[in-house]
C-alpha cells in the first residue's frame, strides 16, 4: 500500500525527474542527492520512455523515497501508480478528470492537478484535489511553448486556494525569492535541480529560503499534530521536524557550521536529511561561532 501518513501532504519542495538534464548519471543516483538535500516529496515524470520503463522506474523510485520517508507521486499514469504502490498521481487539464481519477484511486491516494488560471484553480479545489500546480510561473525549457502565468496567478492563489499549492515552471535559486514574496510556500523545480552539478546543494538552498520565509511552517504546522518530544541541548521542547535536517532548520543553523549528536552518536551531514527525529531523542547541536 501507499505510505499511510502521505496524505498530509507537508511539504515545501517538490522535485520531479527530468533524466534529459542529467545525462551519464543515474536518475535514481540524482534523486537520492536531491532527497539527501530535503526535497519533500517527489514526482517520477518522463514522456518519452516506454511504459515499461517508467514501471521500472517507478519501482525503484518507490524503494527509494521509502527509505527517506517521502511521498512518490505518478505523472499522468494512474496503472503505474497502482501497481507501484505510489502515494498518488499528478494529472494536467488534458489528462484523465479528476472525478475519474478518484474513482480509481480512492480516497487516500494524493491527486494533483494542474492549473494554469485561478478558475481552473478553484476547480480542481472543488473537485477534491488534493494539491494544485500554478504554472508554469516563468518560462521554462521543460514544457517548451506554454505561456507563463506569471507570479500574478501566484498571488490570486495565495489569496483564493485553500488546499496546497505549488508553485512551478523555471523556478531557480535567482527567482524563489519572488515566487516566495508573491505567496508560495511550496516550490517545484526540474532542471534548477535534477540539472545541477550538486542537486543536494541545491535542494538544501531552496529549503534555506522556504524556510527563511516561513520558519512557522515547520514549527506548527498539521493542526493534528502536536509534535515530537525531544531534548535539545539539554532543554525539552516539542518539535514538527521529522528529520535532523528539519531540526537545524528550524534552530536557523542551516547556513552554520554545526556537530549533530543524536542519542550520543554523530550524525554525519550527508545522513541529517535522511535521519528521522523520534519521541525522545536526545540531541546536540553543538555551533561554531566566528573564524578559527
Ligand atoms: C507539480 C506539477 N505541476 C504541473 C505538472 C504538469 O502536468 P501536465 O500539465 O499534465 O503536463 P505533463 O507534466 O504531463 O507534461 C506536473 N507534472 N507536476
Ligand atoms: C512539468 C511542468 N509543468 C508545468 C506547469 O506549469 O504545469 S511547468 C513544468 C516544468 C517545470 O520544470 P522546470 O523546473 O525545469 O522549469
Ligand atoms: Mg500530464
Amino acid at each position: 500500500m501507499a505510505d499511510s501518513t502521505s496524505k498530509k501532504l507537508d511539504f515545501q519542495l517538490y522535485v520531479i525527474t527530468g533524466t534529459n538534464y542529467h545525462p551519464g548519471r543515474s536518475m535514481i543516483d540524482v534523486i537520492e542527492q536531491a532527497l539527501i538535500g530535503g526535497a519533500d516529496i517527489v514526482q517520477l515524470r518522463d514522456k518519452t520512455a516506454s511504459k515499461q520503463d517508467i514501471r521500472e522506474n517507478a519501482h525503484k523510485l518507490r524503494q527509494l523515497t521509502r527509505r527517506y520517508g517521502v511521498p512518490l507521486i505518478i505523472n499522468d499514469h494512474i496503472d503505474i501508480a497502482l501497481e507501484a504502490e505510489a502515494d498518488g498521481v499528478h494529472l494536467g487539464q488534458d489528462d484523465l478528470s479528476l472525478a475519474e481519477a478518484r474513482r480509481l484511486l480512492g480516497p487516500d491516494r494524493i491527486i494533483g492537478i494542474s492549473t494554469h488560471s485561478i478558475e481552473q484553480g478553484l476547480a480542481a479545489q472543488a473537485g477534491g484535489a488534493d494539491y494544485i500546480g500554478v504554472g508554469p510561473v516563468y518560462p521554462t525549457g521543460t514544457k517548451p511553448g506554454r505561456a507563463a502565468v506569471t507570479t500574478s496567478y501566484v498571488q490570486e492563489a495565495a489569496e483564493q486556494i485553500r488546499i496546497p499549492f505549488v508553485a512551478i515552471g523555471g523556478i531557480t535559486l535567482g527567482n524563489v525569492d519572488t515566487v516566495i514574496a508573491a505567496g508560495a510556500s511550496r516550490v517545484c523545480a526540474v532542471s534548477e535541480i535534477v540539472g545541477a552539478d550538486d542537486p543536494a546543494a541545491v535542494c538544501r538552498a531552496f529549503k534555506a529560503r522556504l524556510h527563511a520565509a516561513a520558519p512557522q511552517r515547520s514549527e506548527v504546522q498539521a493542526d493534528d499534530f502536536a509534535g515530537t518530544g525531544v531534548i535539545v541541548n539539554g532543554v525539552a521542547q516539542r518539535t514538527t521536524a521529522r528529520t535532523v535536517w528539519e531540526l537545524i532548520c528550524q534552530h536557523r543553523l542551516e547556513d552554520r557550521r554545526v556537530v549533530v549528536e543524536l542519542d550520543g552518536e554523530i550524525v554525519v551531514r550527508e545522513e541529517w536529511s535522511c535521519t528521522p527525529i523520534h519521541e525522545g531523542a536526545a540531541v546536540e547541536l553543538v555551533h561554531f561561532v566566528g573564524g578559527g
